[in-house]
C-alpha cells in the first residue's frame, strides 16, 4: 500500500474502461480512496457507478486500466478484507435474519459460531434482538435491507463497498444507515458508496468521484468541488437605486426583489462600502458558500443533475 502525503491509500483506479457488448459503459474513470475516508461515487442511473465498483472488487475485469484493492492488483485476494453490499439484494428469505448475517460472515471467512455471536450484538445493539429469528420473509423490504448490510460488516472488513445502500430506505433509516457509515470510518474502515443522491455525499464524503455517461467529471475532496464555484452573494436593500449599483457585477440578477450574483473576486468589502456610502438601506445581505449540488451542475451539468434525485425532500423518500 503506497501513500497519498501522509495518508495511506486503501483503495486506487485508474483509467478503468469497460465495454459490454462494443458498448463503452465505463469510459476512464480514476478513483483515489484513502484509507479510513468515505468517498462517494455519484451519478445519474446507467452513468456507470455499478460497473466501475465492480471492477475496483474484481468481479469483473476492467477492458483496460488498473486498480488496486488494499494494496493488491487482484481484488479478489483481499476478498476477506471486504464488505459488499451490491445494487441488487437478496437473501434467502426462510433463514433467520441471524443466520442470514452469520452466513455472509461465512463466505467471507469468518467461523460460522463466532459469526452467529456477532450477528446477535450487532442486532441488539440496533435494539432488533426481536428480528435475530424471523425469517427473512417475514421482515419488511426496509428491515431485510438492513439485515443485509450488517451482513456485510459482520466479518469487520477493512474496506466496504456499498452500492446504493440509501435506496429503498425511509428517511430514519437512512439517518441510521448515514451514522453506521460514520461509526465505521471513525473506527478506520474505509467506506466507499455509489448513489444518486447528491445530499447524502454532501453530509458524508469527505471525497467524490462524479460519473456521468461513464466518464468522472470529477475526481477529488468535495471541498474542491465546492470550491471550484464562488461564493454567491443575496441582497435586499430598502432602495431600488442608487449609486451602489455600480457596485453590483453586470451579472447580477434581480429575483423577486432579491439580488444575487457571485462574490466579486475583490470580496465583499466594496461593495458593503457602496451600499453603506450611498444609504441603499440594507434589509438582507448573506454570502452562501455553494453547495456540492450547485459544483455538481457547474461539473457535470444540468442535464445530469436533472437525472439525479437532488432535493431533500426526494433523498427523504428514495
Ligand atoms: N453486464 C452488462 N452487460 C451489458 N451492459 C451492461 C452490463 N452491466 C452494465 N451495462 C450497461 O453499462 C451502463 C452502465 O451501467 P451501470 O449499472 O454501471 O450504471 P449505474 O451508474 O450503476 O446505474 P444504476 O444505478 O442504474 O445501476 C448501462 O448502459 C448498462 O446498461
Amino acid at each position: 500500500m503506497f501513500a497519498m502525503g501522509e495518508r495511506a491509500i486503501a483503495a486506487e483506479a485508474r483509467d478503468l474502461v469497460k465495454d459490454f457488448d462494443g458498448k463503452r459503459a465505463v469510459d476512464g474513470v480514476s478513483l483515489t480512496v484513502p484509507e479510513g475516508s468515505i468517498t462517494g461515487i455519484l451519478g445519474p442511473n446507467g452513468a456507470g457507478k455499478t460497473t466501475t465498483l465492480r471492477m475496483m472488487l474484481g468481479i469483473i475485469d476492467p477492458t483496460s486500466g488498473t486498480r488496486t484493492l488494499l494494496g493488491h492488483d487482484r481484488p479478489l485476494e483481499v476478498a476477506r478484507e471486504v464488505g459488499y453490499l451490491p445494487e441488487e439484494r437478496g437473501l434467502y428469505p426462510t433463514m433467520p435474519a441471524s443466520e442470514a448475517i452469520a452466513f455472509m460472515g461465512a463466505l467471507r471467512g469468518l467461523p460460522i459460531a463466532e459469526g452467529r455471536r456477532r450477528a446477535l450484538q450487532l442486532l441488539s445493539d440496533r435494539g432488533h434482538e426481536d428480528w435475530a429469528k424471523r425469517p427473512i420473509r417475514t421482515l419488511s423490504k426496509g428491515m431485510a435491507q438492513t439485515v443485509q448490510l450488517l451482513g456485510t460488516i459482520v466479518h469487520r472488513p477493512r474496506l466496504i463497498v456499498l452500492d446504493e445502500p440509501f435506496s429503498g430506505l425511509d428517511a430514519l433509516n437512512q439517518e441510521k444507515l448515514e451514522q453506521l457509515i460514520r461509526d465505521q470510518a471513525a473506527a478506520g474502515v474505509t467506506v466507499i458508496f455509489s448513489t444518486h443522491v447528491i445530499a447524502h455525499a454532501e453530509r458524508l464524503c469527505e471525497r467524490v468521484a462524479i460519473i456521468a455517461e461513464g466518464r468522472a467529471a470529477f475526481e477529488g475532496a468535495v471541498d474542491e468541488a465546492r470550491s471550484r464555484l464562488r461564493p454567491i452573494v443575496h441582497l435586499r436593500t430598502r432602495m431600488a437605486d442608487g449609486p451602489w449599483r455600480s457596485a453590483l457585477p453586470t451579472s447580477a440578477k434581480n429575483v423577486a426583489g432579491e439580488w444575487r450574483f457571485e462574490l466579486p473576486e475583490g470580496g465583499p468589502e466594496p461593495l458593503l462600502k457602496a451600499l453603506l456610502d450611498s444609504a441603499a438601506g440594507i434589509e438582507t445581505l448573506s454570502i452562501e458558500r455553494p453547495g456540492l449540488h450547485d459544483a455538481f451542475i457547474a461539473i457535470a451539468g444540468e442535464a445530469a443533475a436533472r437525472e439525479m434525485g437532488h432535493s431533500p425532500a426526494e433523498a427523504g423518500s428514495e
